[in-house]
């Protein structure tokens, strides 16, 4: 059955102007979410994964511009919106976010059950009493115990998680359909964070929402996304379902990605970190923007970019390693006994 799609990226080209020079940020990604998905987006610092959702808020920085593509979200194309008011219709309101810090997002003069209610008076069209009982609903609906007593409370009364769970709140009143994470849990400590992805799961369950988290910690996103696409200088390299990701990734940045989690190392080992760094998005990148720094990059990898070759009908990679002319080529020994463990287990 075709899945339903619920916002559609094509061919998004993203600059920035800076010091009379011009930086590709975005360079001609297509993405789909699907309705009541979870879409991780992973990669490393400057991907470009932030400046992606950015683009879908219309939260993009002054110096920035959609060069080229389309977003189409809600039967409009995002990319053609130009002032605040198109915005404030999808924005805080069909889509929302919830940040990495939390403070950012609330107000520390005002109590959080203040802050949720306007919420909900404003998206919901509730008021009074009802307002308020659906505030207290959406307190316990992120797992906050003695709701009465802690609507009345301000930001600073509660800790990390908490004040995470409240946005969470916040975000859910909008009754959004698309709820952005980005890296909802990185300034949270371990416990805490699974907590937080399970509540997000609950919670996109519940209220029926297409999830997109964005994170550079491949770790976090297998335990909640339903499909990885995975960033690199600007573009998708690899998308697919979690599993075909994790257990069969087909482009060798994927396998960088994979080989340094932590659960890979031997204890007393270090850690795999890629080496070299990402390109400089001032200039021109030829070919696979990877190939500088992998070890396995063909001869046509400085050349041309790679198209998407199709391993499945859900997973799909930007490796000419995947073109049937390309020599067979194993992924890294450590990964081959992860791979291979990991669809046993998804076998079993
Ligand atoms: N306002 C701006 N002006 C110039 N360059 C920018 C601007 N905003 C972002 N960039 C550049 O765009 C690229 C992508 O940045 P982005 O913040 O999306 O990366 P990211 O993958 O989200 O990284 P992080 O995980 O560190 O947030 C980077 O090279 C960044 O320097």
């Amino acid at each position: 059955m075709e899945q339903e799609k619920i916002l559609s990226i094509e061919n998004l080209v993203i600059k920035f102007k800076l010091r009379g020079q011009t930086l590709t940020a975005i360079r001609d990604i297509s993405l789909d979410l699907y309705k009541g998905e979870s879409l991780a987006i992973v990669g490393e610092s400057g991907s470009g994964k932030s400046v992606l959702v950015k683009s879908i808020m219309g939260l993009l920085d002054k110096n920035g511009y959609i060069a080229d593509g389309q977003i189409h979200f809600d039967g409009h194309d995002l990319s053609k919106f130009k002032t605040e008011a198109d915005w404030l219709k999808v924005r805080g309101k069909k889509i929302a976010m919830v940040t990495q810090d939390p403070m950012t997002s609330l107000n520390p003069l005002k109590t959080i059950g203040k802050q949720i209610e306007e919420s909900v008076v404003l998206h919901q069209g509730l008021k009074g009493n009802d307002a308020y009982e659906k505030t207290l609903q959406l307190l316990r609906d992120v797992g906050i115990h003695d709701v009465a007593r802690r609507y009345k409370q301000y930001p600073h009364e509660f800790s990390g998680g908490m004040r995470q769970r409240i946005v969470i709140a916040i975000a859910v009143a909008c009754n959004p359909q698309i709820l952005i994470c980005d890296e909802p849990t990185t300034a949270l400590d371990v416990t805490i964070q699974a907590q937080i992805l399970q509540l997000l799961t609950n919670l996109q369950e519940k209220y029926l929402l297409s999830t997109i988290y964005i994170t550079h910690d491949l770790g976090v996103v297998a335990k909640v996304a339903d499909r990885i696409a995975v960033m690199y200088a600007g573009d998708i390299i690899e998308v697919g379902q979690t599993e075909e990701v994790f257990f069969d990734a087909k482009h060798p940045y994927t396998w960088a990605l994979i080989s340094s989690l932590p659960q890979l190392g031997n204890k007393g080992e270090e850690l795999y970190s890629i080496k070299g760094t990402p390109p400089n998005l001032f200039k021109e990148i030829k070919g696979d923007a990877f190939a500088p720094r992998n070890q396995y990059a063909l001869k046509i990898d400085f050349v041309e970019r790679p198209p998407f070759f199709k391993v499945t009908d859900t997973h799909y990679a930007r490796t000419w390693l995947l073109d049937p002319k390309a020599p067979k080529v194993e992924p890294p020994e450590v990964l081959q006994a992860f791979f291979a463990e990991g669809r046993q287990y998804a076998n079993d």
